[in-house]
């Protein structure tokens, strides 16, 4: 039987007088390759805060590995990269082998010597998300799609058995998508990591990912990437409050 990673029962959550979740309640299994889609305001960053313990739920319970989230140690097994993490601008004075070798700390603490095979680890790592020709760049050089690609390197040095990324493809020209989706699916496939991913762009759920849910304040829709396909654009739209394109 596969593992459960993630585990929401009736989760709600407002902040001040604004009520953001309402009973979301879903599991995220061992090897799911899975996107959230919802529409801007919709509550995605509050659903990933949240389970990342960041936030608390002001109702239900979160498991994280079959543990209370209350309880749940090992934060290394979780490898996120927030939006806003390739926001650099040129002259940041870092190296892309810097930057990756920071994500080592997560795995052996903040003061502690690195291990001697950290070399190795960062070419591992980079390797993993197509970046081992630019370890010596300078991170402001790259482009928005690089550097989002180093900091999912920076994410696996520490071996994290689940990745949680927030509108990763924000900041990637339309025809390099495709090509970091499929950068992805590697990592899910052939490195066997779990991945939940959330986007407001109905366009970027590539067929490479294998479940999609629906949010907007509710989870609307769960399901495999192959029945999402099947949802009518009046379905999705009525999700969305507005008019949506779908064109896979
Ligand atoms: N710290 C906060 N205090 C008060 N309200 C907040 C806070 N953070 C978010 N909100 C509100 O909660 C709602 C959901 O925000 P959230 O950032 O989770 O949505 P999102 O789906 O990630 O949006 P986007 O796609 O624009 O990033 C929005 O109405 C937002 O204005």
């Amino acid at each position: 039987m596969k593992k459960t990673f993630i585990e929401l029962q009736d989760v709600s959550f407002q902040y001040e007088h604004t009520k953001v979740l309402h009973n979301i309640s879903f599991k995220v299994e061992e090897g799911d390759f899975l996107a959230i889609l919802g529409p801007n305001g919709s509550g995605k960053s509050t659903l990933l805060k949240l389970m990342l313990g960041l936030i608390k739920p002001i109702s239900g319970e979160i498991k994280l590995f079959d543990e209370p989230i209350q309880s749940f140690r090992h934060r290394e097994w979780i490898g996120y990269v927030s939006q806003k993490s390739n926001a650099f601008n040129s002259a940041f004075p870092a190296t892309v082998e810097e930057v990756v070798k920071s994500g080592l700390a997560k795995k052996v603490g903040l003061f502690k010597r690195l291990p001697k095979n950290s070399n190795d680890l960062v070419e591992k790592a980079l390797s993993a998300v197509g970046m081992e020709k630019y370890q010596s760049r300078n991170i402001g050089q790259l482009s928005g799609g690089q550097q989002q690609r180093v900091f999912i390197a920076r994410a696996l040095i520490a071996e994290p058995k689940l990745l949680i990324l927030d509108e990763p493809t924000v900041g990637i020209d339309h025809e390099n998508v495709q090509s970091f989706y499929d950068m992805l699916a590697s990592l899910n496939e052939e490195q066997q990591k779990t991945i939940i991913l959330v986007t407001h762009d109905v366009d970027t759920v590539s067929n490479r990912i294998s479940h999609v849910a629906c949010l907007n304040q509710t989870i609307h829709f769960h399901g495999f990437k192959k029945e999402f396909d099947t949802l009518s654009p009046d379905q999705l739209n009525n999700w969305y409050g507005h008019s949506v394109r779908k064109i896979h």
